[in-house]
């Protein structure tokens, strides 16, 4: 089950290719079994990332991933942690829409209480607001919930209800992890509800003029906003191990406004809770 959801971005033709590069000579290093650069880039290899002791090639032709009904473009890839920034996502007016038919219902953020299992408003913590849209809530938003069980592999029921973000100018998320922390005992009612995130898609709705990237202080990496663009991270494998090199926050927005729409994964299928 794991499995799509680490390798999203990640093909098998991919997988493929990379074994040849691997198994052909002049293409690896006697020593380690790497693939060097310059090797890589005469064969057209546009991304190489590091994979324990040895370099795996990502995309050696195609750095799409055909939908069907959509190509979504692979910018970013990284294995640890796991990191996939995707292009074309989502097209303009789809970005528009989400933000437009969230207006009426944004409401401040919250966060869990880890101790108590209470939603609390931390405004030291997080001075976004925002709204949630119910699986299938909308025809768009069964249409986006669709495309994103297609590119990640993963079903449906096992979403969280898209949630849309507002910064102003100054808001911020400090940074965090998604997943909850099973010995707090605030965390057990949203654990009970289909079990640990695993993974986040950010969808970035607008072009911010300038800050609000989503940093990940850990290991120095900051996405800057790109409307359309997709950020996946995933952090819980099937035996409960939890990756806290993907802390990350969304930095302050310095000029403009800042929508994103967020997408988290449980291990289980998503059972929304009403006591
Ligand atoms: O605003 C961002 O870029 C990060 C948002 C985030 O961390 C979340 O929604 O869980
Ligand atoms: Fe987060």
């Amino acid at each position: 089950m794991m499995d799509a959801l680490l390798k999203a971005g990640y093909r098998p033709e991919i997988e493929r290719a990379v074994q040849q590069c691997l198994a052909s000579q002049d293409l690896a290093d006697h020593e380690t079994g790497a693939v060097t650069a310059e090797a890589a880039a005469e064969h057209g290899s546009a991304t190489a990332v590091e994979d324990g002791k040895r370099f795996r090639l990502f995309e050696l032709s195609a750095n799409c991933i055909d939908l069907n009904d959509r190509q979504v473009e692979v910018l970013l890839a990284m294995r640890q942690p796991n990191v996939v920034l995707f292009g074309n996502l989502l097209c303009d007016w789809e970005c528009d829409a989400l933000i437009e038919s969230s207006r009426p219902k944004l409401t401040p953020s919250r966060v869990v209480n880890a101790d108590k299992g209470t939603y609390e408003l931390k405004r030291d913590v997080r001075t976004s607001s925002g709204a949630f849209f119910q699986r299938g809530e909308t025809p768009l938003v069964a249409a986006i919930e669709s495309r994103l069980s297609r590119l990640l592999g993963v079903a449906e029921s096992r979403g969280e209800p898209l949630q849309i973000l507002h910064y102003p100018p100054g808001a911020e998320y400090r940074p965090h992890y998604d997943f909850f922390d099973p010995a707090r005992p605030g965390n057990q009612r949203v654990l009970s509800m289909g079990g640990q995130r695993v993974g986040t898609l950010i969808i970035y709705l607008n072009d911010v003029k300038a800050g609000g990237s989503t940093v990940f202080p850990k290991i120095g990496l900051d996405i800057l906003p790109k409307k359309g663009c997709g950020l996946f991270f995933s952090y819980a494998d099937d035996a409960g191990g939890l990756d806290y090199q993907t802390l990350h926050g969304g930095s302050p927005v310095v000029a403009g406004e800042k929508w994103i729409a967020t997408k988290w994964l449980r291990l289980g299928d998503y059972l929304a809770r009403s006591d």
